[in-house]
């Protein structure tokens, strides 16, 4: 079987400044990698990079064919995206804001009855404005809304970012949850114990150079901290 999602000697740059540099990987089928760094390293171009967001060269295949330019060819080939910040809308409600995954047009098994087994608390806020949800269950929405397009590849920029404990434990929970559906993640965290709680794998950024990938168990290895300077 093809990689999910490969990327071949890729390079980004917005307006002229380069932020990626010669970055490969490939990610299977089925697996968790996180992608670590510190804060600028990269890590959110790599993902905006799918979406031709900077400008790009080099190649990134999904499932084994080459991406074209267009914004929307990623999602309606089972890569999906929640992306920094959420970006939910205030002006639809939580199960209006599921729905645009649906946009996607693609067959698979999520249904909105599913998505609200995995996350109770939007069926309880199902016709509330998404904006009305704490920060923790916006986070949810945003998941909820990616798998509605029903990826084979879920990436996530910062999911955890800014959330109590309590929170991250249910998402935790929910990755397990959508890992056993056979989707892969690709988990871009600036906090190691996520990586190290959900993933099979990491890949590590420093100055948009790929410096390290490995078990997640290397983690914990001094060495590989310093290296990628965590
Ligand atoms: N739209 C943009 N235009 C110009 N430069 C940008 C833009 N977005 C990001 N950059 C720059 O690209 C570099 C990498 O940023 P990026 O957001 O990919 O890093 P990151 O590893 O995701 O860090 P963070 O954890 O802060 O999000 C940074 O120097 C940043 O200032």
């Amino acid at each position: 079987m093809s990689p999910v999602l490969e990327f071949r000697s890729v390079s980004a740059a917005y307006a002229g400044a380069q932020v990626l540099q010669d970055v490969s990987f490939a990610i299977e089928p089925g697996e968790t990698v996180g992608l670590v760094g510190r804060n600028g390293a990269g890590k959110s171009t790599a993902l905006l990079s799918v979406y031709g967001v900077p400008s790009v060269t080099g190649e990134i295949l999904v499932d084994g064919t080459p991406l074209g330019r267009r914004r929307y060819e990623p999602s309606s080939r089972g890569v999906s995206l929640v992306p920094q910040g959420k970006r939910i809308f205030g002006h639809l409600t939580v199960e209006e804001n599921m729905m645009l995954g649906r946009a996607s047009r693609r067959k698979g098994q999520w249904t909105t009855a599913r998505l609200f087994e995995l996350f109770p608390n939007l069926e309880r806020g199902r016709s509330r404005p998404g904006t009305a949800l704490s920060g923790g269950e916006q986070q949810m929405l945003a998941i909820a809304r990616a798998l509605m397009a029903e990826p084979t590849l879920l990436m996530l920029d910062e999911p955890t970012e800014g959330l109590a404990p309590v929170i991250i434990d249910q998402l935790v929970t929910a990755f397990r949850k959508i890992q056993e559906t056979g989707t892969a993640l690709l988990l871009v965290e600036q906090h190691i114990g996520m990586i190290q709680k959900v993933a099979d794998r990491y890949l590590a950024l420093r100055k948009g150079e790929l410096v390290g990938s490995g078990p997640v168990a290397d983690l914990a290895n001094r060495e590989v901290q310093e290296l990628i300077a965590l």
